[in-house]
């Protein structure tokens, strides 16, 4: 064991050993070179410079033993030879040569990485020096040279190309290839070169007026001014340079802060060497430009602190580049002279040391998994099913797996900054402090600066949208609690709220009301729920496919796995034929779903009749609401002694021993759910408006409560006097400001997404929550309706759809034709009915018709109207006065 230690550790001593004297190889291999080459530079040059034709050389051997050059006799053939082939360009090889000693040193601690095609070039590039350097010297007489101090090399290539070019064409030739030579050889750049000498020019031109200007102390003056200025640009630049370290590169190369963009162009400008020259273009331009448009925004101050207003900062002027990282961000508009500069107390948003909080919304433990919808066995055992009172959460689609789907931490940072930096090309200067993260949108947390108006943001929502390229931002202008604005970006992947989901969690079952809805989750991805019972009533809009009436769906399916029938009755209106018919036969309807519009008014005037009943129920026992009126009645059977009605009254006809009392029952609370309202308000018209004005404003108390939902948020269908009596909205994306005000009180609708996004608007507040709308799709309804059918048929009242006609309400009105009753189908038979049998009373009317006793009671009235019978004498009886119709 010990062994193989041993065997494995050896390798390791050597590979590090070898390393170590692989390096040391290197380094002295490499100082050795450098000394090498210098040495060599040193001998040549000397060798050049002391080069005398007399001494014996490669092509002449000299009388004279003696040898004049400094090099020696090597030296002089060497010189010779060089001399002889180039000219006088042989002085380049050895600055050649010390050139390349310099560059080794200078990269002493870089590895020695020969890239075998930059070396070829370079080398070619040398040789194209050569060639054209000699035959330029060849061709003229440059700093004091004789012609033909080019050499053989030089002569015989300008000889040559002069016989295909003439002269001057040869001389442009070689200088343009001399020019091109020295860049590719030496990396030398023309550009830099000129930008240096014209900053050279500039700085020239400033010494020698501040040394000629007269004054001695403007002179001083400058001289700080100068200083001051070069201190500020260092001190910016060395921020800069922090900066670059601590930020992440993605958000750097990618977005960089037009502020930031504008200084950077700035300080360049004053301290770098570069773009001289596109200062005095692009600043011109900039100018012209400015001057053009009348741009103001440039020297517009901000508001800074007590009372201290900053001086605007130098323009910054943005130049084009060719570089990568400029066409990495090209969605960025260059428009830094429009960013207000900050005053020097406050934290300027692009701080580069500031760290964004990225906080995911508090998310509630949901430990209620119990009975959550079975995973593995989608539909609930049919035992299970049958037993149970009210049919299991089961029969639902088990909640979806929720996965990270959100932006990654850069995107975050990457998107404040950008929401930043589009805000302030808007001229809205603000810091983004906090980052929510939801499953469904991500809540940007925005301080304005001090002076901005939330109202300019909430203005800029579509253009932020646009210039963020997310289908729609929504402006949060009140947090509750928080003194910022939020700023929601939806998510590019949403997740799908299921409503077993929302079902399964603790607030839906801890939650005693039988009229508990569940809406969805929240932002933070919380369920949502509602009770019905102390909203009173909901409105409910939203465009066509907005998710409206999934969401009532959703509302439906809450109630109908919560409460019996003995719990919460329904009266359904659905105009469509389509939304709501799937429900027809459960035993919750208290008539079968209302298709005709004349009808669901009936339903309306039945429902007041209703609540003027219960009304006077509760008085009589003296409670103030049906929850105490159940409690009562409940508590009365338990004891064995059920309550009598109080309120029956006898029917005059029958003997008193016939007749008893009855019993009272517990109410239900009956919810009146109402597809498409506006098709109703259009149909049947002011009428409706003022019953469903009468409901919503008392019945709370009698347990009726009223579910609106119209795709047409406009104000002829939410009228004044709806909107008045119905506090609770609940609004799903609509297509204007002016719809979401219409629901709402305020926009904000108009910028969600659709599909189950919706603003719901509580009882008694005035600040909207976003909701993601649970999800349910038409099987799961299926079920849940079987579930139901199989438990119980519906026990219909017949005066629903009637509309309580006999019975007189105050201040509703009739809606039968003419408000007579003869339009009664059933009156010509009942007249035939009273002049046969030569009596007449209501019940007996009632009976004979099985009608409830306000039809026939109508119907006797309307005979006495018409003098088919007499008024009632004092005992109540009346006489028969028409004959019999003719027999055939
Ligand atoms: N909560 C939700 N989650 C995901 N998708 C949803 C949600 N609600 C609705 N949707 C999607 O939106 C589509 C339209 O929804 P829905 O039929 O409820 O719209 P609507 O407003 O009732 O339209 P219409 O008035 O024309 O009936 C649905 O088919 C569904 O795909």
């Amino acid at each position: 064991m010990a062994e193989s230690v041993k065997a494995k550790q050896a390798p390791q001593e050597l590979t590090d050993k070898q390393l170590r004297f692989r390096r040391l190889v290197a380094q002295g291999a490499r100082e050795g070179a450098v000394i090498a080459l210098i040495a060599l530079a040193i001998y040549l040059a000397m060798a050049l410079v002391t080069y005398s034709p007399t001494d014996p050389g490669w092509a002449s051997i000299g009388h004279d033993t003696s040898v004049t050059n400094y090099a020696g006799r090597t030296g002089a053939w060497l010189a010779s030879l060089f001399i002889d082939f180039f000219g006088q360009v042989a002085f380049l090889f050895p600055l050649m040569i010390a050139g390349y000693a310099i560059m080794l040193i200078r990269r002493r601690n870089d590895a020695v990485e020969l890239h075998w095609p930059l070396v070829m070039m370079r080398f070619g590039g040398f040789l194209l020096i050569l060639l054209s350097a000699s035959s330029l010297l060849s061709l003229y007489s440059v700093f004091g040279l004789g012609v033909s101090s080019g050499g053989v090399l030089g002569t015989t290539v300008s000889e040559a190309m002069i016989r295909f070019f003439n002269l001057p064409a040869t001389t442009l030739l070689l200088i343009a290839i001399f020019l091109f030579a020295l860049t590719v050889t030496t990396g030398l750049s023309w550009f830099r070169l000129m930008d240096q000498i014209g900053l050279w020019t500039i700085r020239l031109f400033g010494y020698l007026k501040s040394a000629f200007a007269a004054d001695p102390e403007k002179q001083a003056h400058a001289k700080a001014a100068a200083a001051e200025k070069k201190q500020k640009a260092e001190a910016k630049k060395r921020d800069k340079q922090a900066a670059k370290a601590a930020e992440p590169p993605v958000v750097e190369d990618r977005v960089m802060p037009a502020g930031k963009r504008g200084k950077t162009a700035d300080s360049a400008g004053s301290e770098k060497p570069g773009n001289w020259w596109q200062r005095l273009i692009g600043g011109r331009k900039q100018k012209l430009k400015r001057e053009s448009s009348g741009d103001k925004s440039v020297v517009r101050k901000e508001p800074g602190l007590d009372g201290f207003v900053p001086e605007p900062e130098p323009e910054p002027v943005e130049f084009e580049r060719f570089s990568s990282t400029d066409q990495a961000a090209p969605a960025t508009p260059a428009k830094p002279a429009r960013k207000p500069r900050q005053p020097e107390s406050r934290p300027e948003p692009e701080a580069p040391s500031r760290s964004l909080k990225i906080e995911p919304f508090k998310k509630e433990p949901q430990t209620a998994k119990v009975d959550q919808p079975g995973r593995g066995n989608k539909q609930g055992s049919l035992l299970e099913d049958i037993e149970s009172p009210v049919p299991p959460i089961s029969l639902l689609d088990p909640p979806e797996e929720h996965q990270e789907k959100g932006y990654s931490e850069e995107s975050l940072e990457h998107m404040s900054r950008l929401l930043e930096e589009k805000l302030s090309d808007f001229g809205v200067s603000v810091e983004v402090v906090e980052v929510n993260p939801g499953p469904v949108i991500t809540r940007f947390e925005i301080k304005p600066a001090p002076g901005v108006k939330v109202s300019k943001i909430s203005n800029l929502a579509k253009d932020l949208a646009r210039s963020l390229a997310v289908l729609s931002v929504r402006v949060v202008e009140v947090i509750p609690g928080k003194s910022v604005v939020g700023i929601e970006i939806p998510n590019e992947e949403r997740e799908i709220v299921r409503l077993s989901e929302v079902l399964g969690a603790p607030v839906f079952k801890d939650s005693s009301s039988p009229l508990t809805l569940a809406l969805g989750n929240d932002i933070g991805g919380n369920p949502m729920v509602a009770n019905l019972a102390k909203m009173p009533h909901l409105l409910v809009a939203g465009t066509t496919g907005s998710g409206k009436s999934v969401g009532v769906n959703a509302m439906l399916l809450s109630m109908l796995l919560k409460a019996t029938p003995e719990e919460v009755r329904f009266i359904m209106v659905d105009p469509k034929m389509l939304e709501l018919s799937i429900y027809d036969g459960i035993p919750h309807l208290l008539a079968p779903v209302v298709t005709d519009m004349k009808e669901a008014a009936n339903a309306l005037r039945w429902c007041v009749a209703e609540m003027e009943r219960r009304y006077r129920l509760m008085a009589s026992l003296g409670v103030r609401n049906i929850a105490g009126y159940n409690r009562k009645v409940k508590d009365a059977i338990a004891a064995g002694e059920p309550l009598l009605d109080p309120i029956w009254k006898p029917d005059e006809f029958l003997a008193n021993d016939e007749q008893d009392r009855p019993e009272l029952e517990t109410l239900p609370f009956i919810v009146v759910v109402i597809d498409e309202f506006a098709d109703m308000m259009m149909i049947v018209g002011k009428k409706v408006e003022e019953l469903i004005a009468r409901i919503a404003q008392k019945a709370r108390a009698a347990g009726i409560h009223l579910v609106l939902a119209t795709q047409r948020p406009s104000v002829d269908v939410i009228t004044g006097l709806i909107k008045a009596n119905i506090p609770t909205r609940m609004s799903f994306q609509v297509s204007s400001k002016i719809d979401s005000r219409t629901v709402l009180d305020q926009g904000g609708a108009e910028q969600l997404l659709g599909h189950g996004d919706m603003l719901y608007l509580p009882p008694g507040t005035g600040l909207p929550v976003r909701v993601h709308g649970a999800f349910v799709d038409d099987d799961e309804v299926h079920r849940v309706v079987s579930a139901w059918k199989a438990r119980g048929e519906p026990i219909y009242v017949d005066e629903v759809l009637n509309g309580a006609e006999g019975e007189h309400l105050p201040g509703v009105p009739t809606l039968s034709e003419g408000g007579d009753n003869e339009g009664d189908a059933l009156y010509d038979e009942a007249v035939a009915f009273v002049t046969e049998s030569r009596r007449v009373s209501i019940s007996s009317v009632q009976r004979k018709f099985k009608i409830g006793y306000n039809r026939a009671a109508n119907l006797v009235e309307a005979m006495e109207a018409s003098g088919v019978v007499s008024p009632a004498g004092h005992n109540g009886a009346r006489e028969v006065l028409a004959p019999p119709p003719p027999r055939d």
